[in-house]
């Protein structure tokens, strides 16, 4: 078994400390072409996802947001990341998880072994599995997202038809916002985590502050990243953002402030977002909390988990009246 098989976090980063993600295998999209390699159909695809995964909670809320649900089915892992990567679980013994009724596998690492026998690379999720075809579409999240919010339209009740969080005229703009949060905060956090080094810590660290510090005046002037319009740009961050306070503040001593006591504006549009129909069903902090204690214990060697679940996302949205939006 190669190294890359194991959850063993250690062997991500190199001599310099610095933790490097890898670059996702499986790139092909779904299509609403019918002669495409992956033509889209209702009941063919099914994701594989984590709830304490924030890359899987971005195929998870955009699935819901775009009225996928019927159309697009779901299993999810044990919040627990073991020696054999994800595990599928009975909700009886871990309530929020299920097993594999498409696959029938005990780990998602199966699922990357049928799809290609020669894999020798991480076990990640998402996963966008074809159930025709007995392969993985995709595993790189971003990607998915993008087919989820165009691609099925033909095949979605009325109202979510042409509901797009990729608009034409903003796209320039969301990946360009979408490059610097990637790399400093949804990928900053780890960075900090997981470096192995004092000097990789902190450049990671003050890093991901900087850039927290940049959202707070974009969203003290808007009430999301690109505006008035919830975009793909939100949803990516959200994933992260719900996570800091809880995870990312302790456990990966990103911990220069709080989102709850820090930011101001960042909470308000946290809780914006938390409170859009739906988002709240995707959000399971049992398994996010439990997932980074308790997988990581090269940082966390005792497994315990803190109590905090972050701020009270549920609680009234006050927007200043002085704000332009
Ligand atoms: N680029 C990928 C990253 C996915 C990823 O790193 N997922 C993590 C969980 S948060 C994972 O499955 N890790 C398992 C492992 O590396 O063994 C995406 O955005 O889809």
């Amino acid at each position: 078994m190669s190294s890359t098989a194991s959850g063993d976090i250690t062997k991500w980063h190199s001599k310099d400390g610095q933790f490097h993600r890898q670059v996702s295998s499986f790139r092909d999209f779904v299509e609403a072409k019918p002669d495409a390699r992956f033509p889209a159909e209702a009941n063919r695809y099914h994701l594989y996802v984590s709830y304490a995964c924030p890359w899987a909670h971005r195929t998870l809320i955009v699935r819901k947001l775009k009225g996928l649900e019927s159309i697009i089915g779901v299993s999810v892992v044990h919040y627990l990341l073991g020696p054999n990567g994800w595990e599928f679980a009975s909700p009886d013994d871990v309530p929020g998880a299920t097993l594999d009724d498409v696959n029938g596998a005990k780990y998602i690492r199966e699922l990357y072994f049928k799809a290609n026998p020669n894999y020798s690379a991480r076990f990640t999720v998402p996963v966008l599995w074809d159930k025709k075809q007995h392969t993985i579409v995709s595993n790189e999240s971003s990607e998915i997202i993008r087919m989820l919010n165009t691609e099925f339209d033909e095949f979605v009740e009325p109202e979510y038809r042409g509901i797009t969080f990729y608009p034409e005229e903003l796209r320039e703009k969301i990946d360009e916002i979408n490059g610097w949060i990637y790399d400093t905060v949804n990928n900053g956090v780890y960075k900090a985590g997981f470096a192995s080094a004092q000097d990789a810590y902190e450049t990671n660290c003050r890093g991901v502050f900087a850039s927290l510090d940049r959202i707070e005046s974009i969203l003290a002037e808007n009430e999301f990243l690109l505006g008035s319009r919830l975009t793909e740009a939100d949803l990516r961050l959200f994933t992260t953002i719900l996570r800091f306070d809880p995870v990312y503040h302790g456990h990966f001593k990103c911990n220069i402030k709080q989102i709850s006591t820090g930011y101001p504006n960042i909470l308000r549009w946290t809780r914006e977002i938390y409170q859009l129909p739906g988002i709240k069903e995707t959000v399971n902090m049992e398994h996010i909390k439990k997932h980074y204690y308790m997988s990581h214990t090269q940082i966390n060697p005792l497994q315990i988990v803190p109590v905090s679940n972050g701020p009270d996302l549920d609680k009234p949205i006050v927007k200043p009246a002085s704000r332009p939006y």
